[in-house]
């Protein structure tokens, strides 16, 4: 089994376990419920594009950083001009939470997206309970229906929806998806070989009016003045910043060097 199928294996279990301890109607009496979220899409349209990312831990690179509080670096990557923030919640292999969703939310007005591996509608009203603006479906693990159904879900709670693919195949299966933003994963996830080249390969398939971003192994600058070329608007960046004592700081950098280029 690779990593995938595990970290889906395990999701559906908690899952199943949530819905039997926490009714959706729980979930919908959260404060935030209500609240009007922030288009992450049109924040990278109209800003940095850096979607900065909070992850403590991943199966690619074992521990990253554990010594940060989730407050602190929310605040940093906004005062970096992000154009978004992306919180794991995965707890298993990520070492994220959905406690670290409401702590950056409560540090920042910028949108977040909760960075989960989604496999069902319940996790959608968790993400607006806990005040995510967007969520991810990955194409990989999801049937066409599933993805359909999962993006107008939370099309209808008025959250934005980042559509993750790897190859041509799912970008296929992904285009009846009513997705805000497609995003190339330049991670394999099955072996996790890194490489911008395949967010290059797959550009021209994206159909146009959907927002570019590109995901995973950007280290520099120049990687994404050479997306920009390739009509990325979007770039998610987390071990990057993470792997600093400061990752606000880091951002801050990236960012400022990356306005220097324009
Ligand atoms: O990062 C991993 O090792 C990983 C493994 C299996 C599934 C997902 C994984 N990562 C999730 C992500 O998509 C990345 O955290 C995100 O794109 C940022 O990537 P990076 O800048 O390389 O930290």
């Amino acid at each position: 089994m690779n990593i995938l199928d595990k970290i889906i294996a395990d999701k559906i279990k908690e899952v199943e376990l949530k819905k039997s301890l926490i009714p959706v109607s729980q979930l919908e009496n959260s404060v935030l419920f209500d609240r009007k979220c922030i288009s992450l899409a049109e924040s990278i349209k109209t800003g940095s594009g850096i979607i900065a990312e909070h992850k403590r831990r991943s199966p690619s690179k074992s521990v990253i950083n554990q010594n940060l509080n989730v407050h602190d670096v929310a605040k940093g990557y906004e005062n970096a001009e992000a154009s978004g923030i992306s919180v794991l919640t995965d707890g298993k292999y990520f070492g994220g939470s959905l406690e670290d969703l409401l702590y950056a939310r409560a540090s920042v007005q910028i949108p977040i997206l909760r960075k989960e591996f989604m496999i069902d509608e319940y996790q959608i009203t968790e993400a607006k309970a806990y005040g995510a603006d967007a969520i991810l479906l990955i194409a990989s693990v999801l049937t066409q229906e599933q993805l359909i159904y999962l993006a107008d879900a939370a099309k209808y709670l008025g959250m934005d929806v980042l559509l993750e693919v790897h190859n041509q195949d799912e970008l296929e299966k992904s285009l009846r998806v009513n997705a805000d933003m497609i995003g190339v994963n330049n991670r394999n996830l099955k072996t996790f070989e890194v490489s911008i080249d395949n967010s290059k390969k797959l550009s021209k398939l994206i159909p146009d009016g959907v927002v570019k971003v590109s995901e995973s192994g950007i280290s520099n600058t120049a990687a994404i003045a050479e997306l920009k070329n390739y009509g990325y608007e979007g770039f998610l960046i987390g071990e990057n910043f993470m792997k600093t004592d400061n990752p606000g700081a880091a951002a801050k950098e990236f960012i400022t060097e990356l306005k220097s280029k324009v």
